[in-house]
């Protein structure tokens, strides 16, 4: 027989798995988007469409259910950190399954993975996003020895070449990006009175402006992200982020063959902690 306990932390993790997939699903759908997958076209990317990242983001509930489970009520550790890798790489497994072997959430696993552990720690007051993003940066401070992988993988490539710090680093140091670009962004344009697909264009453009996104440097170098960066800039400075100019984006990263993967994951993160905020859980 379960006992109530467990009953309350099966819903807990049916509840956040849920969340976890609904953010990615919110990321995938949101259109249009600058050299990513949406509804209207597939950016950049000849290998995946909406289906294949939807598919894979319904993949990973189980995944982000157990992240929950090993998390509930604990506090980061080296232990938990093993852990939590070895769920991620069978989610990735998992992942590469659902799509024939295309990467499309990998750092999505990572970021997304991490917060959803970091939500359900022990601590004994209610947590705000900056606690789960803080703590979730501590939990991601501990090494990966067991678990990690032998290869370069392209980030470890471009970290060296450029002097960036990467997804491991924007996790480390409590999602920057998150909290001081996302969030806020968020937060304001809502006030403003944006219609929520504008309020979350706003946020990947936001972020497309401010990350060294690695996939961006391994595929087209710094020449590639300055110019991705100052448009993204430009489109800031002005009062609503343009169709228009999105779709001219767009052609200019498919002619660059670039696609900004990283600010995709961290507008997933940015919906995560909303929902989880919103929603609770
Ligand atoms: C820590 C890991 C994420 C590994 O990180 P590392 O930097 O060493 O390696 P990469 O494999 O390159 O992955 C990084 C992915 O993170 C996203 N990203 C990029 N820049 C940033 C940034 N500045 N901040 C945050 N996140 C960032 C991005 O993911 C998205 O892009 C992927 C698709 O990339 P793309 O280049 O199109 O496709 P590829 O097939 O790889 O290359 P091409 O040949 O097509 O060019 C897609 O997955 C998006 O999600 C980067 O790709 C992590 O993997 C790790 O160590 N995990 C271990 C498991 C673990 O510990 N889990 C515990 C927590 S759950
Ligand atoms: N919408 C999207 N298109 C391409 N790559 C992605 N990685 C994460 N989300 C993505």
């Amino acid at each position: 027989m379960t006992s109530l306990t467990e009953n309350s932390e099966n819903q807990l993790a049916k509840i956040r798995s849920k969340q976890a997939v609904d953010a990615l699903l919110i990321e995938a759908q949101l259109t249009p988007k600058p050299g990513l997958v949406d509804s209207l076209d597939t950016g950049t990317h000849s290998d995946m469409n909406l289906a294949i990242i939807e598919r894979s983001a319904r993949s990973l509930e189980p995944a982000f259910s157990q992240m929950v489970n090993v998390a509930h009520d604990q506090i980061p550790s080296q232990n938990l950190r093993e852990e939590v890798a070895r769920i991620g790489r069978e989610g990735e497994k998992k992942m590469f399954r659902a799509t024939n072997g295309v990467n499309t959430h990998t750092g999505a696993i990572w970021a997304i993975g991490l917060l959803t552990s970091a939500s359900v720690f022990f601590t004994p007051y209610k947590k705000k996003p900056g606690d789960i993003c803080r703590l979730a940066g501590k939990l991601a401070s501990y090494p990966d020895e067991r678990y990690t992988s032998n290869g370069e993988t392209h980030g470890d490539r471009v970290k060296k070449h450029f002097q960036v710090s990467g997804a491991r680093g924007e996790a480390m140091n409590g999602f920057p990006h998150v909290i001081n670009i996302g969030l806020p962004t968020l937060t304001t344009a809502r006030e403003k009175g944006y219609s929520e697909n504008e309020a979350q264009l706003h946020v990947l453009i936001a972020i497309m402006a401010a990350l060294d996104d690695t996939c961006i440097l391994y595929r087209g170098g710094k020449e590639a992200l300055q110019t991705i960066q100052v448009n993204a800039s430009k489109m800031m400075k002005q009062k609503m982020v343009n169709h228009d100019e999105i779709q001219r984006l767009n052609v200019k990263m498919i002619e660059l063959g670039v696609s900004p993967g990283g600010s995709a994951d961290l507008l997933a993160a940015t919906v995560f902690l909303d929902i989880i905020k919103n929603q609770g859980g």
